[in-house]
């Protein structure tokens, strides 16, 4: 179990994260939702230990080097190739047996510079170096944004065979129809803290409740024609 204990982050005057007590499952995938702003990214450079904080996270203690973080907007030194790039996330593992092309599953140019890549490609490089860590915890924020849509299909599946296999997974997506489709909890993020988390049986009906909230009350908003 992962359990939070009153996480807080500020930035300046604005608290992102406000006192959160939250639980997560071990070997669960975990969705996160919230409107942009809310703290999602936040949340995550706090679990990974990059953002410094007050409260605690417990249960994460001695996993560090086998938490796998795929951020938004994944960085990669322009000046190595992509073999380069896998090879050394590979060897910060102690990982030196791996056939690299053999596990190239989005089909990367592995040897261009980085600086060619497009930004869907980069993005596929970043979720490959973490999947061949062999990592017991995902974190992947936004994992879909500007990846084409056989990728998409692709990292669903993933995210689904990572769940088979008792992984710890976080899923940031503002895509509902692939949360719903690949995780065992949906959490809420809001107003700095986590709602409830709602469980599988219950995705539907949350589904139409952030529809109604979300949707139908701001598109009397807008006139068509
Ligand atoms: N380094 C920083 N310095 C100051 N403010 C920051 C910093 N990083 C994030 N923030 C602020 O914290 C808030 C939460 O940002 P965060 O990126 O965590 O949101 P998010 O839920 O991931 O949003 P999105 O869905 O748009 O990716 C925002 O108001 C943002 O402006």
């Amino acid at each position: 179990m992962i359990t939070i204990e009153g996480l807080t982050k500020i930035y300046g005057d604005v608290t992102v994260l406000h006192g959160i007590h939250h639980h997560f499952e071990m070997g669960k995938v975990h969705g996160i939702i919230g409107a942009n702003g809310a703290g999602k990214s936040t949340f995550f450079r706090c679990l990974t230990g990059l953002e410094k904080y007050s409260g605690q996270i417990k249960g994460l203690s001695g996993m560090h080097g086998a938490i796998g973080y795929l951020p938004t907007d994944p960085f990669v030194f322009k000046r190595i190739t992509g073999r380069e790039y896998l090879r050394f996330h590979c060897l910060a593992r102690n990982i030196r047996d791996i056939d690299i092309d053999k596990h190239n599953a989005f089909d990367l140019p592995l040897d261009r510079y980085a600086a060619q890549y497009s930004t869907g490609m980069l993005k596929k490089l970043a979720l490959t170096a973490v999947l061949l860590q062999r990592n017991e915890v995902f974190i992947f924020d936004e994992p879909f944004n500007g990846v084409d849509l056989e990728s998409n299909m692709l990292i669903t599946a993933i995210i689904r065979r990572l769940g088979e296999q008792k992984k710890t997974v976080f899923l940031a997506s503002h895509i509902y129809a692939t949360l719903s489709g690949s995780c065992d909890f949906i959490h809420r993020l809001a107003g700095g803290k986590f709602e409830q988390p709602v469980g599988t049986e219950d995705f539907h009906a949350l589904g139409l409740q952030l529809e109604n909230e979300m949707v139908s009350t701001k598109l009397d908003m807008l006139r068509f024609g």
